[in-house]
């Protein structure tokens, strides 16, 4: 799809909403014909060449008329303007976003936070503007016309001679206006790099001073500084030339019909009536010009928006962004795609299949993948979680995981293990869903997962990261993410997760603020923070990926034992290399190289396999060397 059928198929969602906005505006800026001919006509009458039917109190009483009627057109402008845009930028915006959240967690989006927000927000803004600058446009285009008719029909030569300059000038100095971009986003270029290297500088203050690096950091700071400077001061001088431009053109335009008309006016063949309707219609003709150029450039900056968008997209087909949905406006139509409101097990199917669609869009592999005709009954307990064939890659690396089969019955205490970079996190994110799957099957007690992503939430499993994620909240919030706090829950699972000291050490407790990303815990209280949150919630299946990293041998051992007291039936999947979690292991699965090398409890693998042996050996040997 290119950018004009993003334009029409905006437009054409909407029709009446579109069509009604453009009439307004077109009456809007059709409307100042009319006192300008009432003025005409008054001009004329005072000169005596023309003969008032209502008198002079008859054309106050028209221009207070039109007036009043223009004033109420343009409301109605406002309201058909107001109603039209937002609700394009709520169907892009939640079209967007829903796209988003059905992409596997890894590859929600292509880019920083930081820049999908402003893909969010500013994308959309300048498609918005584009769409409500074209119907000025037309209106605009209208006046001229009609104008330009009366003008000739007075004078032809005078209409030439002024409007022609004028136009070419106004004309001139929009193209130049789109330069300016050019401009202004190098000096926005700019001012980021001295920003980035202020917020570097405090950052690295220690790294700075350690190497000595004070002068060599000024220097680079001064030179980013200067090429700010410079680009700046092109940005304004361009800017404010062009502006100075707009303003005076009216001006230099009156001054031109002022000298022609006076040598006309002379002659007789041009009234004052005359010249104050070449005046009148000047403004509007001037604004004509750059409103046309003012909608070029949005819809110049629309294009680039839309490919921005579109890269959100990560591949999948751009009709996606204006597909019909509901907006939570009036009435829903007709193919109108249910929204979060939704009842809570239809909007479900919907993301499912959804997911499924688009992971088959963008792996173009329809019938392949993890896309499955039948989804699992989600309100059935776990018997037994089957894996076939799982594999991914990363694009950029091509390492990941290759053909792993994995079982995993009821109450069963699974873990993984193997060296760094074996791809044990990659299985555990592939298997939830956060990874799109190249090709295998996942079945909950047999029947086919269709979108992991959507099912392997609460009740059916919960997951800790490797590098949980915290909010800048209470501790007690980040545990909870919304959930009641019902029967003592959260104080089990903070006792499962081994945070019950911590929590006694805090001064404010629960209610402690973490700070953004949980700056204010240790890495060990937030990995344990993130496990409480987990455990907090019920769930058939429970998911840890390595909590070694941040947690010493015994804090970790206490975790496994107390997991094991309270889990009950839950069926738990473990990436870890720690004896406590191995020994209690119904079943290891040891990777190497993306696949698996060995399987089995820790004694027959003690005894087949190298790799786990040295994982095994390698915990004496760090515990010896602490020791
Ligand atoms: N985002 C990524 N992009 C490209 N390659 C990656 C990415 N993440 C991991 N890899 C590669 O995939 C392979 C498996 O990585 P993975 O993180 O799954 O290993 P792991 O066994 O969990 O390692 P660790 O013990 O360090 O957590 C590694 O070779 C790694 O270099």
């Amino acid at each position: 799809m290119n950018t004009r059928h993003f334009f029409w198929r905006l437009i054409s969602y909407w029709p009446v909403f579109y069509f009604a906005n453009l009439l307004a505006w077109m009456i809007i800026h059709m409307m100042p014909l009319l006192p300008g001919l009432i003025q005409k006509s008054f001009f004329d009458y005072l000169e005596g060449s023309y003969n008032l039917p209502y008198g002079v109190w008859g054309i106050a009483a028209l221009l207070v008329g039109a007036a009043l009627a223009r004033i109420a057109v343009i409301i109605c402008g406002f309201w058909t303007d107001a109603s039209y845009r937002f609700r394009i930028s709520a169907l892009l915006r939640r079209n967007m976003l829903s796209h988003v959240l059905k992409e596997p967690g890894a590859k929600a989006i292509p880019v920083s936070p930081g820049e999908a927000i402003s893909n969010f927000r500013d994308d959309v803004d300048h498609t918005e503007e584009a769409m409500s600058w074209s119907v000025d446009t037309f209106g605009l285009v209208g006046f001229t016309v009609v104008s330009s008719y009366i003008l000739i029909s007075i004078d032809a030569q005078l209409t030439f001679f002024v409007f022609v300059p004028l136009i070419l000038v106004v004309t001139a100095a929009q193209i130049a206006t789109s330069r300016v971009q050019k401009y202004r986003a190098a000096s926005r270029a700019a001012t980021a790099k001295v920003t980035s290297s202020i917020s570097e500088m405090f950052s690295n203050v220690q790294a700075i001073q350690v190497a000595g690096a004070e002068a060599r950091i000024v220097r680079r700071f001064e030179r980013l500084s200067d090429a700010r400077r410079q680009t700046m001061v092109k940005d304004k001088l361009i800017t404010e030339a062009l502006s100075s431009v707009f303003t005076n053109s009216v001006n230099l335009g009156t001054g031109l019909i002022l000298v022609l008309a006076g040598y006309k006016m002379r002659g007789g063949t041009f009234s004052v009536g005359d010249l104050s309707l070449f005046i009148y219609y000047l403004t509007f003709v001037t604004q004509l010009t750059s409103n046309v150029g003012n909608f070029m450039t949005y819809y110049k900056q629309m294009a680039i928006s839309f490919g921005r968008m579109k890269a959100m997209l990560q591949g999948a087909p751009a009709w996606i962004l204006t597909a019909p949905a509901y907006i939570g406006i009036g009435k829903r139509r007709d193919g109108e795609s249910r929204g979060e409101g939704g009842r809570r097990d239809e909007g479900r199917r919907d993301a499912e299949q959804s997911a499924v669609r688009t992971t088959a869009e963008r792996t173009g592999n329809g019938a392949g993948g993890i896309a499955a005709e039948a989804s699992a009954d989600v309100t059935e307990p776990l018997r037994e979680l089957e894996v076939r064939g799982l594999t991914y890659r990363y694009p950029e690396t091509g390492r990941g995981i290759l053909d792993i089969d994995l079982r995993l019955s009821r109450g069963s205490f699974t873990v993984v293990t193997g060296m760094i970079g074996s791809g044990k996190t990659t299985l555990l994110r592939a298997l939830l869903g956060l990874l799109p799957a190249e090709s295998g099957e996942i079945r909950w007690n047999g029947r086919q997962v269709a979108a992991p992503g959507d099912f392997f939430v609460p009740p059916h499993s919960a997951y800790t990261a490797q590098i949980p994620r915290l909010y800048s909240d209470k501790l007690r919030s980040n545990i909870l993410l919304g959930l009641p706090d019902s029967e003592g829950g959260l104080s089990q699972a903070l006792y499962a997760a081994v945070m019950e000291d911590d929590v006694a050490q805090l001064a404010h407790g629960l209610d402690t603020m973490v700070g953004p990303r949980g700056v204010k815990l240790s890495g060990g209280q937030v990995q344990r923070t993130a496990a409480a949150r987990m455990l907090v919630r019920d769930a058939q299946l429970y998911v840890f990926d390595d909590l070694s990293s941040a947690l010493d041998v015994e804090t970790e051992r206490k975790l496994w034992e107390r997991l094991f007291e309270g889990r009950g039936e839950a069926t738990c999947l473990v990436v870890s290399h720690r004896k406590a979690a191995l020994s209690h292991a119904d079943h290891i699965i040891v990777l190497k190289d993306g696949t698996i090398e060995a399987e089995g409890t820790a004694e027959e693998l003690l005894a087949v396999s190298e790799s786990f042996r040295r994982l095994w050996h390698g915990e004496e040997r760090q515990e010896t060397a602490s020791g």
